[in-house]
């Protein structure tokens, strides 16, 4: 089978996504692969990407079209290889027989005993695409392509705005660069970009939106840390740390080290950057040296102060917290289907353990800023709530104005919530 063929993609896609089906995180399959594959061009890669990422943000609709057609459910990997099929029979409607074709010689590879049923049910999907498109609207899964709970739950949070929550978390994520104000500027950055032959624009602070995303060796300047690719959202951390040169600063959940960088970038501070990740915490310091910045980073967890904690405190705390993930579900699409409701009080448990931990470090007068890339209240504003009511002295700016916290996902920017806590003087 060719390597540039659409049967080898979806050959390759579907052990990815048949991964997931099993519980598998997306991401880190997904680079396993890579790391098998070292001489796959750009245009597999993107391929074989494209199709995953793309069938997964889709799955409650693929997976409600299937569900017509299939009487009992076939091997995973079949399962898997039919979604996406499905998927991209929507996506590319014109090149509905080759994609049939495509998708039986992928399944002839290793289970060449599904040929006929891959065929004939790619086929039913086909002869009756318009019925199964108006059935779809009757599903809520099927139709805003997330699991009923994840619905249920915005409905709660944002009665005005869940509708347009879920069309984000199904749309492909924009491309973003925050600029390296030590290096370059903006301005320069966009004459360097539109010289380069790629369109962008100004978004607020220190962030470009990249028009049509663009692999970062086209990106002038990325090589030499003029430019990091990071989402408008995740930079606005930075933004509302009030940073100055000479504070001590700790970054309390740091890796892969986006914000880390960002903080470095703006203010000459003295950084600590933890990470209970050992593995993570490598991508911090690798981070940091292609930028040409540097930090203390320790990999302990936050919360066990006696590991990591020299008994001096903190100016400026960056709670990232670990989360849902629900605010860049477009980039992570795997976490739709493997997330349960009952993880989220799991994670609100754990994010409320690291700030009562953290806000025993901060000095006073400092401010501990609490960042999360859920959408879920339980995460974020009633977070914060319960904060308040263990710690009466923390003073919240605008705790009641919700929207001043709260950045949903849209065209620019992926969905972020962020609570500054100061400590009195
Ligand atoms: C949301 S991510 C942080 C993203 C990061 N701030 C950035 O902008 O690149 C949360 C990180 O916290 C780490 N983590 C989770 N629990 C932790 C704990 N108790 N102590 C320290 N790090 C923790 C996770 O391994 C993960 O890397």
């Amino acid at each position: 089978m060719a390597e540039d063929s659409l049967a080898y993609a979806f050959h390759k896609a579907a052990i990815l996504v048949s991964a997931v089906l099993s519980g598998e995180n997306l991401t880190d399959r997904y680079e396993r692969m890579l790391r098998e594959h070292p001489d796959w061009p750009d245009s597999t890669r993107g391929a074989v990407r494209d199709l995953c990422w793309s069938t997964l943000r889709a799955y409650g609709r693929g997976d409600g079209v299937l569900r017509t057609f299939l009487h009992k459910p076939p091997p995973v990997e079949v399962h898997a290889l039919l979604l996406l099929a499905v998927q991209r029979l929507e996506a590319r409607p014109e090149q509905a027989h080759t994609i049939v074709d495509q998708a039986v010689e992928a399944v002839a590879v290793d289970m060449p005993g599904f040929k006929g049923m891959v065929n004939g049910v790619l086929r039913n999907v086909l002869r009756e695409a318009s019925s199964l498109a108006a059935r779809c609207q009757d599903e809520p899964e099927a139709r805003y392509a997330h699991p009923a709970w994840w619905i249920a739950r915005l409905k709660r949070d944002l009665p005005d705005r869940w509708e347009a929550v879920l069309a984000a978390g199904n749309l492909h994520p924009p491309m973003s660069l925050r600029v390296n104000r030590r290096k370059t500027t903006v301005e320069a950055m966009l004459d360097r970009l539109g010289q380069a032959g790629i369109d962008a624009r100004p978004l607020t602070g220190d962030a470009i939106r990249i028009e049509r995303a663009v692999a970062v060796s086209r990106i002038p300047g990325f090589e030499e840390g003029w430019v990091s690719v990071q989402d408008a959202g995740a930079q606005q951390a930075a933004q509302r740390l009030n940073l100055q040169d000479g504070l001590r600063v700790l970054d309390a959940c740091a890796a892969p080290g986006g914000k880390t960088a960002h903080i470095l970038e703006t203010a000459d501070v003295e950084l600590t950057a933890l990470e209970l990740d050992p593995q993570r915490a490598q991508r911090v310091t690798s981070n940091l040296q292609r930028l040409g910045l540097s930090a203390q980073v320790k990999v302990a967890d936050c919360r066990q102060l006696s590991a990591w904690w020299d008994g001096k405190p903190f100016d400026r705390i960056l709670a990232d917290v670990p989360c849902s993930a629900s605010g860049v579900v477009r980039r992570h699409p795997d976490i739709k289907w493997l997330r349960r409701n009952e993880d989220i009080s799991g994670f609100a448990r754990q994010q409320a353990e690291i700030l009562d931990a953290l806000w025993q470090t901060l000095a006073p007068g400092g401010t501990m800023l609490y960042a999360s890339c859920s959408v879920f209240d339980e995460e974020n504003i009633e977070q914060i709530k319960r904060f308040r009511r263990r710690h009466p002295e923390a003073i919240v700016p605008n705790p009641d104005a919700e929207e001043l916290l709260r950045l949903l996902p849209d065209a620019d920017h992926d969905g972020f919530f962020y609570a500054q806590l100061h400590k009195p003087g």
